[in-house]
């Protein structure tokens, strides 16, 4: 068995360990899965009344391998030699282009998905057993609301499936106010616009007050607006002390509202840190020059990794900006030159090696 620093339960202590009794060490040594030690504790009471430990581990993949079977005997890898320790009271972003693995992690995480091999621990326990002491929350990618139910008894319904059973919940109010749709309780819960039955999905995810919530894209097809709101809401949950843990195409969203970033491509970690580490990673530039000409021209320009063109200005994201000027002044395009540093979707784009990867500004608009 694994023990953090101290343990009453265990009564075991890793090298240099304390004997400061902690509930939460408690409920992690309570298990057989192997968890690594953490270290440099810190406290966090949580709104459920939970201690949390900022630097101690939540969620724990141990070389987690996950293959899809494919056509004609050719299958999937999705996930592919994982190896990631996600801290509690932490926000993570999990952010990788399309078919990088990203579902298939978070549905290891949550037990939904079996792993080839390897081990997945959350809080010390298997998956199953803590989503089934109410330890994670979720949101889906996909999934419908309950029709014909208002939003107040849809809620009241699924916070009543946490009451009295051991672990201490807010009031059904309290939830509607944290999650932002007190002002829909009376509407129609599958009739709300796309942000709003977010909303609703958030505060179902968060009901039984877990510890964990995982996110799997949950802003994706909503506006601005609706994108903030649900932001403000997650914001509000994560600042209890909870861990969160959310998938994304929107890089600003990820820089923005993550304290660390894990980036996945086919299956496997290829950068991880905060937003200005993985910037720093990359030594990319933009170059951008007033044009109206064709996109694709701009692609073919030397050390150009992608390009894209708003309104009359192009911007190309280049890995050498002096080679990529001379070309664009051979061709008489330099106009109105621009040379910036790299942001998080340069970065992104360059680690993922892929100008083709598909990846999405908080504008919608999809390259
Ligand atoms: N049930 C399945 N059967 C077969 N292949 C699958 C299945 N689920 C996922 N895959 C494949 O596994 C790979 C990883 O998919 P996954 O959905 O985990 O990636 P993702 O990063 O979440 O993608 P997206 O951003 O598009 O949602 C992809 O190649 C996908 O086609």
């Amino acid at each position: 068995m694994w023990f953090v620093d101290s343990c009453r339960k265990c009564r075991a202590s890793a090298p240099g360990g304390t004997r400061d009794i902690c509930t939460a060490q408690e409920r992690i040594c309570g298990s057989a899965e192997a968890v690594p030690p953490v270290r440099n504790v810190s406290h966090v009471t949580n709104e459920s009344g939970h201690d949390t430990e900022l630097g101690t581990t939540a969620v724990s993949l141990r070389e987690v391998t996950k293959s899809y079977p494919g056509k004609g005997g050719t299958g999937v890898r999705a996930v592919d030699g994982l190896t990631l320790d996600l801290a509690c009271g932490r926000t993570v972003a999990l952010l990788g282009p399309n078919g990088a693995g990203k579902s298939t992690a978070i549905g290891l995480m949550l037990g939904l998905i079996p792993p080839d091999s390897g081990r997945v621990a959350v809080f010390g326990e298997t998956p199953e057993r803590a989503v089934r002491s109410g330890r994670i929350g979720a949101m889906p990618q996909t999934g419908r609301l309950i029709p014909g139910v208002t939003v107040r008894e849809l809620v009241t319904f699924v916070h009543r499936t946490y009451t009295g059973k051991g672990r201490p919940v807010p009031p059904a109010g309290e939830l509607m106010e944290t999650a932002m749709i007190a002002d829909l309780a009376g509407r129609r819960a599958d009739r709300l616009s796309g942000g709003q039955a977010q909303r609703v999905r958030f505060a179902i995810a968060v009901a039984g007050a877990p510890d964990l919530i995982v996110l799997d894209e949950p802003t994706t097809g909503l506006d601005i607006e609706a994108r903030r709101e649900l932001w403000a809401a997650i914001r509000a949950y994560a600042g209890r002390g909870s861990t969160v843990l959310f998938s994304t195409h929107y890089l600003e969203e990820a820089d923005a509202e993550a304290d660390r970033i894990v980036v996945v491509d086919r299956g496997k970690v290829i950068a991880d840190g905060t937003g200005e580490d993985i910037k720093r990673r990359v030594p990319g530039r933009t170059v951008s020059v007033d044009f109206t000409g064709s996109f694709t021209d701009l692609d073919a320009l030397p050390h150009v990794v992608s390009s894209e063109v708003r309104g009359t200005r192009a911007h190309l994201h280049t890995t050498d900006s002096d080679a990529t000027v001379m070309a664009l002044a051979q061709a008489g395009l330099l106009r109105n030159l621009e040379v910036k540093g790299a942001g998080l979707e340069e970065a992104f784009l360059t680690l993922t090696g892929s100008s083709k990867a598909t990846t999405t500004t908080p504008t919608g608009a999809t390259r």
